[in-house]
């Protein structure tokens, strides 16, 4: 493991914020968190970082790992151009290679904007800048807190892709929190957690598989004759409709072909990762 936690535990006074967390990132990872509103990300994320100190428990990384951050507001000068804040910044650690700054504007696809002022880019290429930055020092390990909020769709899409090209053509590990809740569906591992606890880990298909069931909803044409084939307590009855919470679309398949001369139409919807949050959330808001 690049990163272990063990009952990690953040209080303010009484009001116990992360509560006993225990977390494991595997080198070349990529690992999601993700949590309704004060649900404990952001203070997690900064006690893994090194910002915010525990009040109890611990975290262990293998030895010699770097660590880099995007942090939800940027850190970099709008006044400036994109080179002159890497340049800048780049001073700041001990050891940048020489010409890792081109490395980055290229690898980020920045080439077009290096001499454009920050705050004039747009929401995407800030954060591609961002990202760039936090890549000066070479790290291990990038974090970055909510990256994609705000962004529309395509470029949600492109620094997705971006991120899962740096895990997987340069090794890195990346942690990240997201509210976009099918970003995670590609995520390697994803910890779903509330009031401070983890509620849920693994995949998201296994997540999926244990909290949110694919839903097939079937409106009969002759609602007796199916009601009487079917075994009673399989379904549930919704204006008219039968509904059936099934494990896999296989299921779905069987019931169809089995019953085709019974069913007017149908409908079948694969869970999703927004229906196991809700499952495992509840549906109030914060
Ligand atoms: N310095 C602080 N003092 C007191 N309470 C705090 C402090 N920082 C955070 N909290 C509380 O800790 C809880 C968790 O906050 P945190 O920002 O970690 O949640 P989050 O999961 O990142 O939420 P969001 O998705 O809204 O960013 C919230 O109830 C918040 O009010």
């Amino acid at each position: 493991m690049l990163l272990t936690t063990k009952k990690l535990t953040k209080a303010y006074g009484s009001h116990v914020v992360v509560n006993g967390l225990d977390l494991d990132v595997e080198r070349g990872s990529f690992t999601a968190i993700l949590g309704p509103n004060g649900a404990g990300k952001s203070t997690t994320m900064s006690m893994l970082t090194g910002n915010l100190r525990p009040s109890s428990g611990t975290i262990t990384y293998a030895s010699g790992t770097k660590i880099g951050i995007v942090f939800q507001a940027s850190v970099l000068d709008g006044n400036l151009s994109v080179r002159e804040n890497l340049v800048i910044r780049a001073k700041q650690y001990k050891h940048v290679e020489p010409d890792k700054i081109d490395q980055l504007i290229e690898q980020l696809g920045l080439t077009a904007f290096t001499t454009q002022r920050y705050q004039t880019l747009s929401g995407g290429q800030k954060r591609r800048v961002d990202i760039a930055r936090a890549l000066l020092n070479a790290p291990d390990i990038l974090y970055l807190d909510e990256p994609t909020t705000g962004l529309d769709i395509q470029t949600r899409h492109a620094i997705w892709a971006l991120l899962h090209n740096l895990q997987t053509q340069h090794q890195l590990t990346i942690v990240l929190t997201t509210h976009y809740l099918d970003e995670a569906d590609s995520a390697d591992s994803v910890f779903v957690i509330d009031h401070g606890h983890v509620i849920a880990h693994g995949n998201a298909a296994s997540i999926k598989a244990a909290y949110a069931p694919d839903q097939l909803r079937i409106t009969p044409a002759n609602t007796e004759q199916l009601s009487s084939r079917l075994r009673s307590g399989t379904f549930k009855v919704d204006n008219g409709d039968f509904i059936f919470e099934l494990r896999t679309a296989q299921a779905a398949l069987k019931i169809l072909t089995d019953n085709q001369d019974l069913i007017q139409n149908f409908q079948f919807h694969p869970g999703t990762m927004d229906d196991a949050f809700i499952a495992l959330t509840g549906e109030e808001v914060r």
